[in-house]
């Protein structure tokens, strides 16, 4: 993470955001300023009316169409505004929602649970809404807004515009007292809104395991005591921006009050300039409109902070450097030279000073109890995570000096659950190659024994499957995976416990598929399966992260 000394990230991410939109948010910050002229205007004109019925002026039915014309305007400068505002708020979420999606995709497939990566991309972009959409025209219109007032307010009489500017230095003194414990309360808010959401995907995730514990109650009764939490907190937010929002209209009162002194006061000596008296009594909502834009939208920084804060991190990762391939060899081969890891600080390695050799064509099977590191080593290999200590060679070059995504180019992998996603079949199998040919893609099905259960499904390989291969059995959903590794054709396979979870029959006919894939190929097979080690006889026997010295071997 780079974090400039002294810089707030989640500050630093919102002001480049803005800074990068700043074209979009001009719009409407032009329009805000725009439309307040047209309220100017139109007050000028209003108080020209106004003065000529109690008798001081000729104001006619002229003056009347321009002053309805004016407010015609105004409305359609708002409704311009609001749309610009809400386009501004757009376009800055797509360009944050496109780099976070980016550097998710960048990081370690497994770093990061799939709901927490799904809650950033979603829910904390769209919390950031509200600071570009209205935080930012708003703060901008409540800086310059009343100032435009004050001074057309002091053109007509120069106290009433001293009484505004007045006024207006001590709206914000009152906002800061009431915004402070709002801030507080808002954060608050949020974080109790955070624990909500994410113990609701969480238990979501685990409904059928609570349903077999008969722990849905208990569970639904903590859902109830977070949204009470929750409830309670956004009541405080609720009564602190009433608060601030009283504050304002006191102030309001109080220059109301302070400008009819004035001009009751000049009113009793006989006023010279009724119509300017008129003008700057008309113009104290235009003076204060701006202030409570700028306090509802107060809150929104508070969570476009609180989601910033959450991106910041991922957003400010420096990009993981390395190699580029000149192109994908058609052969490789694998040396692993005392290859040492240890994915936590605080757990022993998960696998130590483990040394291998692959050469094209052959298949070497990783054997050995659950946790004895096999699947840790698959992922070094994918480059998931960089080992403490050892070497990865590829072809003799230095396979760690690769960036990532690079090294996964030459790599064919079947994770031990694979993922499948809403989709066809044949999209689903596509996804290894996008731009495989309709023929291809049912070659690989053929190939991974898809098409001899894909055949009795209504729309054949186009059978759409639901989330996460619902609608498919286990061993089904494996073939799928594996018809991806086919249509891969990658020069490095690597397969997580291909066959876990298959009957007999079917692991039999998997394993026929898999000897098709691997010939002429680089393997690696992380396996407990004793048919599997028959197929494939050399094998690597682990223990604890070790390598278990054995006739059938292969370490080198
Ligand atoms: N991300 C991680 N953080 C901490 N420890 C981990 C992590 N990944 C693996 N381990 C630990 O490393 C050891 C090896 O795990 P690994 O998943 O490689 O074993 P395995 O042989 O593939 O097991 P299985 O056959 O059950 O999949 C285990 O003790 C495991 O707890």
């Amino acid at each position: 993470m780079s974090r400039r000394a002294g810089r707030d990230p989640a500050r630093a991410l919102l002001s480049a955001a803005a800074r990068e939109g700043r074209a979009a948010l001009m719009v409407p910050i032009l329009l805000g300023l725009a439309a307040t002229a047209a309220g100017i205007a139109q007050a000028w004109l209003m108080a020209t009316l106004l003065a000529t019925l109690l008798g001081h002026g000729e104001a006619g039915a002229g003056t009347l169409a321009a002053a309805a014309a004016l407010a015609l305007l105004q409305v359609g400068l708002v409704v311009a505004q609001e749309t610009a505002s809400a386009r501004a708020g757009e376009a800055a979420r797509a360009t944050l929602r496109r780099r976070l999606f980016g550097r998710l995709l960048a990081e370690t497939p497994s770093a990061r649970p799939a709901g927490e990566g799904a809650a950033l991309a979603v829910d904390q972009v769209e919390a950031m809404d509200g600071y570009f959409a209205r935080w930012i025209p708003s703060a901008a219109l409540a800086v310059v807004a009343p100032l435009m007032v004050a001074l057309a307010a002091g053109a007509a009489d120069a106290l009433s515009g001293m009484i505004l500017v007045a006024a207006g230095l001590l709206v914000p003194v009152g906002m800061a007292v009431s915004g402070i414990g709002a801030a507080v309360a808002s954060r608050r808010q949020f974080e109790a809104l955070q624990r909500l959401s994410g113990r609701f995907l969480d238990r979501m995730r685990g409904l059928p395991t609570l349903v077999l514990f008969r722990r849905q109650e208990d569970e639904a009764r903590a859902l109830d005591a977070a949204a009470q939490e929750l409830r309670v907190r956004t009541m405080r937010v609720l009564r602190l921006a009433f608060l601030s929002s009283g504050s304002l209209e006191l102030v309001a009162a109080a220059v109301l009050g302070c400008l009819a002194w004035r001009h009751g006061i000049l009113a009793a000596e006989g006023h010279p300039n009724p119509v300017a008296a008129l003008f700057c009594l008309l113009l104290v909502p235009a003076f204060f409109t701006p202030f409570r834009a700028f306090s509802t939208a107060y809150h929104e920084r508070m969570s476009a902070q609180g989601a910033a804060a959450a991106l910041a991190p991922i957003l400010d990762a420096t990009a993981p450097g390395g190699l580029l391939l000149e192109e994908v060899p058609p052969s490789v081969t694998l040396v692993v030279d005392h290859l040492s890891h240890r994915p936590d600080p605080a757990r022993p390695l998960a696998i130590e000073d483990v040394s291998f050799h692959v050469p094209p064509g052959e298949t070497l099977v990783l054997s050995g109890p659950s946790g004895s590191g096999k699947s840790t080593i698959l992922k070094l290999l994918m480059g998931f995570s960089r080992p403490d200590e050892g070497r990865i060679a590829l072809n003799g070059r230095d396979a760690l000096a690769l960036a990532p995504a690079e090294l996964r180019r030459l790599v064919a992998y079947l994770p031990q659950r694979p993922v499948l996603l809403r989709a066809t079949i044949r999209e689903n199998i596509r996804l290894a190659r996008p731009e495989a040919s309709d023929a291809a893609v049912e070659a690989a099905a053929r190939s991974a024994q898809v098409t001899a259960f894909a055949e009795s499904l209504p729309e054949g390989l186009d059978t759409p499957i639901g989330e996460g291969g619902h609608g498919l059995s286990g061993g089904q959903r494996l073939r799928v995976a594996l018809a991806r590794a086919f249509l891969r054709d990658a020069p490095l396979v690597l397969l997580d416990e291909p066959t876990a979870h298959l009957d007999p029959a079917t692991e039999a006919q998997v394993l026929d598929s898999l000897r098709r894939l691997c010939t002429g190929r680089t393997v690696v097979i992380a396996s407990h399966s004793a048919m599997l080690r028959a197929r494939f006889p050399k094998v690597l026997e682990l223990r604890e992260g070790r390598v278990v010295p054995q006739r059938r071997a292969v370490a080198t």
